[in-house]
């Protein structure tokens, strides 16, 4: 087992990522971990981070990395997943347009496209989430929707990763392989939770709108964002439960009046930056990842109620899109992100997935058009961000 902090860049690291290693990288700082010397498995995230602590104590290896699926509840069949590895690779900088650096790759373009569900699909099933919320008394429902792209030949996950990394230079791109064999891929600007020593740190983001290559008519979408009740609310309810779910580990948090309005390049967002300082430091990142997944920006208040209307709305299994990808080490320092603006890639298929919260005045068409802008990060990768596809 090998660790080491020299002499490569954040970018160096994303440069040398390959399918198989796993990536957490920012501009900034970046984790590289290649190979296997063992596994860690569970479909119950507090036994996983148990087991993850007990290997890791009993190992040489210095860290775990790995992802949450979104499904974590009792009757779920997708297990979070963890790996110790052979080798680590950590590098920080102070720059962050070295991205640019990256050389842009070139990706093939699909042979075929097809939307789970239907756009027209996905609008009704925003529309009857609108009427359960009412019906079931809950307060937000975040529902998704997934777009499978075919290829003629196998796509490059390396290439996919590296223009994910250059076009968002400030947020985590990441890569990590899968149980199913698929590779996860995305560029989330989410953080789940961070821990070092006894510092806490989460930046949840809910509340959006498109970006627009029109600076006038994106200046008054962020400033539609910025004053729009809607999104107060469906950011509120995710600040309130991190928020509640945090206090009892923590001996002090420090919550900001409300949110910021931040951007990616194809979205605005409101997000609040919260700190705490923990009380017990034997809870470690992963503990603390699992007791807050899955929040209200990616499943709903209250969780089970929202979890079940998901999964009768939409056509698909979550697998581990808005779940959580990150690391944990022997100390119990970790960083966990939300996995969004992601794909899972199978050789010569790709599916992405972009969803929304939806809360009492949600509006069909807004809520499409706010996935199909979601959609945007991952196709602006691949190169596929021009307008030209159907669906999107
Ligand atoms: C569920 C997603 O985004 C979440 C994170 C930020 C803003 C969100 C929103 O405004 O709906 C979502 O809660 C996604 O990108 O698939």
């Amino acid at each position: 087992m090998t660790t080491s902090t020299a002499p490569a860049t954040p970018v160096d690291l994303t440069a040398r990522y390959q399918r198989g290693d796993f990536l957490l990288a920012t501009a900034r700082r970046a984790l590289l971990a290649q190979g296997v010397q063992g596994v860690v498995t569970d479909t119950d995230p507090g036994r996983l981070a148990a087991e993850v602590t007990r290997r890791l104590a009993a190992s040489r290896a210095p860290l775990a990395v790995g992802v949450l699926p979104f499904d974590t509840g009792s009757g779920t069949r997708v297990p979070g997943h963890l790996v110790l590895p052979r080798t680590v690779l950590r590098a920080d900088a102070d720059n962050a347009s070295a991205a640019s650096v990256l050389p842009r790759e070139v990706l093939p373009r699909p042979s075929d496209v097809r939307a789970v569900p239907s756009p027209e699909a996905h609008e009704a099933n925003v529309a009857a989430t609108v009427a359960a919320l009412a019906e079931r008394g809950l307060g937000k429902a975040v529902l998704a929707r997934a777009l499978d792209l075919e290829f003629p030949e196998p796509l490059r996950v390396e290439h996919v990763v590296r223009n994910l990394a250059k076009g968002n230079p400030r947020h985590f791109t990441y890569a990590a392989e899968l149980p199913s064999g698929r590779t996860l891929v995305g560029a989330t600007p989410e953080l789940l939770l961070s821990r070092a020593g006894r510092s806490v740190f989460t930046l949840p983001h809910a509340g959006s709108m498109p970006r627009s290559a029109d600076p006038e008519i994106d200046r008054a979408n962020g400033e539609e964002l910025r004053t729009s009740r809607k999104n107060q609310i469906e950011h509120a309810v995710v600040v309130d439960y991190v928020v509640e779910t945090l206090r009892p580990f923590c001996r002090s948090l420090d919550v900001p009046e409300g949110p910021e309005l931040v951007s990616t390049p194809a979205i605005w967002h409101l997000r609040t930056a919260i700190t705490g300082e923990l009380a017990d430091p034997g809870v470690t990142a992963l503990d603390l990842a699992a007791a807050l997944h899955p929040t209200p920006a990616i499943c709903g208040t209250p969780t089970e109620g929202a979890r079940s209307l998901v999964s009768e709305l939409e056509p698909f299994d979550r697998d581990y899109y808005a779940g959580a990808v990150g690391w944990v080490d022997a100390a119990g320092d970790g960083e966990w992100a939300v996995a969004i603006r992601c794909a899972e890639i199978a050789d010569t298929s790709i599916r992405l997935y972009a969803g929304g919260g939806i809360v009492a005045d949600s509006d069909p068409r807004v809520e499409l058009d706010e996935t199909s802008a979601k959609f945007r990060t991952l196709l602006g990768a691949m190169g596929l961000a021009d307008g030209n596809l159907p669906y999107v």
